[in-house]
C-alpha cells in the first residue's frame, strides 16, 4: 500500500459495492463506514503513512474517493463518508485513526438507531390486518412493516420482483421469516393487485430537496398507480438519504447499469441491432408520495426541505477533495 493506494479491505469493499454484492443505500453506507475505519488501521502500520499525518490523512481521502466512485445514486454513500472524514482530527497518527475508527462505530450505531425509530413511525401508519405492497429490497421499508408486526398487527405483504435483479425475492424471504404471509408477484401485475392492498412501503436511495423521492426504477410507476387506485404509499428513508447537493440546483446522477443484466449476454448476437438501456433508479415527484418517514418522524415530502437544511445547511462539503 502505497500514500495514494486503499487498503485491500478498501478496494475489496469498493469492489462488492460495484457489483453489488453490497447493495441498498443503508448498506452500501455502513460498508463504507466500516472501510474508513479499514483504511486507518491499515494506514497507521503502513511504512509511508505510519509516522506521517499528513499522509494519514491523505491516504484515508484517496480510500474515501475509490469508495465515493462506486456508484453514483445513493447518497447515504457520500453522506457516510463525509460523516467520517469531517470527524478525522488529531495532530498524530495515532489520533487519527482514533478518531476515524471512534467516527466510523458511532455512524453504524447511529445508522441502526435511526433504522429502528424510523420502523415504529412507519408501523404507526400500518393497522392491524393490512396488507402492504413492496418493491426492491429496502432495510427502511422492512424496518417499518417489522416493527408493525412487532406491535402486534397481523400484516400481509405483496412483493414486487423488481426486474431486471430481482432484489423482491430477498424481501419476500426476509419477510416470510418475519413471519408476515407474501404473495409475490411480477412488476408488471403491480395494478392488478394494487385493489388487494392498503399501503404501498419503498424506501429511497437519495431524497431532493423538492421532495422526488429517488427509488429503484418502477418505484414512480406503482407511485402513480397507487394515487390512482387511491392507496396511500410512504417512502422510509432515514435522513442520510437526504441529498445536500440538491438544495443548491443539483440533480440526482441515475446510475446506468450494464445491459447485460437485460439481455444475457450470450443471446445478445442473435438480438443484433436493438439499443437496451438499464436505468437503476427512477424519480417520483413529491405529489405522488404520501409521507416520508425518517427517524425524525413523518414529512409531507413538500416539506423536507426544512429538515435538510437544518442537518446539511452548511452545504455538501467534499472532505476527500485534494486540498
Ligand atoms: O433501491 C434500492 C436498492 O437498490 P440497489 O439494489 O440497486 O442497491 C432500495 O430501495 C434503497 O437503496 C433503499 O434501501 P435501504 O432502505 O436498505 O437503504
Amino acid at each position: 500500500m502505497t500514500d495514494t493506494e486503499p487498503a485491500p479491505a478498501v478496494a475489496e469493499t469498493a469492489e462488492s459495492i460495484a457489483t453489488m454484492e453490497i447493495r441498498g443505500a443503508a448498506t452500501i453506507a455502513s460498508a463504507a463506514a466500516e472501510a474508513l475505519a479499514e483504511q486507518a488501521e491499515a494506514a497507521a502500520e503502513a511504512d509511508a503513512t505510519a509516522a506521517d499525518p499528513e499522509a494519514f490523512r491523505a491516504s484515508m481521502r484517496a480510500a474515501a474517493r475509490t469508495l465515493r466512485e462506486t456508484r453514483p445514486t445513493a447518497v447515504s454513500l457520500p453522506n457516510a463518508l463525509r460523516y467520517v472524514l469531517q470527524r478525522m482530527e488529531g495532530d498524530s497518527v495515532d489520533r487519527l485513526r482514533r478518531s476515524v475508527v471512534d467516527a466510523s462505530e458511532a455512524f453504524v450505531r447511529q445508522l441502526d438507531r435511526a433504522q429502528e425509530d424510523l420502523g415504529r413511525v412507519g408501523a404507526n401508519r400500518l393497522t392491524d390486518g393490512d396488507t402492504v405492497m413492496t418493491h426492491c429490497h429496502s432495510t427502511d421499508a422492512l424496518a417499518c412493516i417489522e416493527a408493525a408486526v412487532e406491535q402486534g398487527k397481523s400484516i400481509s405483504a405483496v412483493v414486487k420482483e423488481t426486474r431486471p435483479r430481482q432484489q423482491g425475492h430477498i424481501t419476500a424471504e426476509q419477510l416470510r421469516d418475519a413471519g408476515v404471509p407474501v404473495t409475490l408477484i411480477v412488476d408488471s401485475a403491480a395494478r392488478r393487485y394494487l385493489d388487494e392492498v392498503d399501503h404501498v412501503v419503498v424506501g429511497a436511495d437519495s431524497i431532493a430537496a423538492d421532495g422526488g423521492v429517488i427509488n429503484k426504477i418502477g418505484t414512480s410507476g406503482l407511485a402513480v398507480n397507487a394515487r390512482e387506485r387511491g392507496v396511500p404509499i410512504m417512502t422510509a428513508a432515514q435522513t442520510i438519504k437526504l441529498h445536500p447537493e440538491t438544495l443548491t440546483g443539483h440533480t440526482v446522477e441515475i446510475e446506468m447499469r450494464d445491459e447485460s443484466e437485460v439481455i444475457a449476454p450470450e443471446t445478445r448476437d442473435e438480438v443484433g441491432e436493438i439499443a437496451v438501456e438499464n436505468p437503476a433508479f427512477d424519480v417520483t415527484p413529491p405529489r405522488y408520495m404520501d409521507a416520508i418517514v425518517t427517524e425524525q418522524g413523518q414529512f409531507p415530502p413538500e416539506s423536507i426541505v426544512t429538515l435538510m437544511r437544518e442537518l446539511f445547511g452548511e452545504g455538501a462539503a467534499e472532505p476527500w477533495a485534494e486540498p
